[in-house]
């Protein structure tokens, strides 16, 4: 058995959908762990979630540490992306990155998630990234997903996650490359 380890529900979600493919059993972590995510990186962050977690739980840990990267604004919000604005809607955070676009062509973006498995008995540690690239949509459109779903537009698509749903995220999102990626992985080390 594997603890999904966040305190994200549509990221539990998502994750158990991912996986369902593959024959693990994985539960919600039945404790939320306060952990610092003042790394540089995504990798950092899921890195150390994954390691506290493990710690806490003293059981095999999945978790993943994720973002939406904007190219003409330099990388924003980044591994900021949950702390941008902080106790502002994602809506108004959206309006404002928007607003910050609007005099760039380049309307380019990235959803990054890197994924971690850590393994407190056997000490295992392994993570995988994955990657959907995409554009700012003009507008803010669709009620499906979360966070910054509604104005990502992935590449081959006119829609946006908003308005895609759940059945386009699980085939080609970010969290679904980097989750099947992992468990690639795990399957060859035997840890699954
Ligand atoms: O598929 C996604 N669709 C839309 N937005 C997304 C996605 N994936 C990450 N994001 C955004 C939301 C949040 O602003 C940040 C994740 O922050 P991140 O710290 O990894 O997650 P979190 O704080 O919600 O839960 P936790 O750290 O407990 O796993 O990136
Ligand atoms: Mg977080």
């Amino acid at each position: 058995m594997i603890y999904v380890a966040t305190t994200n529900e549509h990221k539990v979600h998502e994750i158990m959908d991912i996986l369902s493919d593959f024959n693990v059993e994985l539960l919600k972590s039945p404790k939320k762990v306060d952990v610092e995510e003042d790394g540089k990186s995504f990798f950092e962050n899921s890195v150390k979630k994954a390691y506290y977690y493990g710690m806490e739980l003293n059981n095999p840990v999945i978790c993943d540490d994720s973002g939406l990267v904007i190219n003409a604004l330099g990388g924003m919000p980044g591994v900021e992306s949950a702390r941008f604005m902080e106790g502002y809607s994602y809506e108004e955070k959206m309006k404002e990155l928007l607003r910050r676009l609007q005099n760039f062509d380049d309307k380019s973006a990235s959803f990054v998630c890197v994924a971690t498995y850590f393994n407190p008995n056997s000490g295992v540690l392994i993570s995988a990234q994955g990657i959907v690239n995409g554009t700012i949509s003009d507008n803010i459109r669709g009620k499906f997903g979360f966070g910054y779903d509604p104005f990502f537009i992935p590449e081959g698509y006119d829609k946006t996650f908003g308005e895609l749903g759940e059945s386009v995220k699980r085939q080609i999102s970010h969290r679904s490359g980097a989750f099947r990626k992992l468990f690639e992985l795990l399957k060859k080390v035997g840890e699954i």
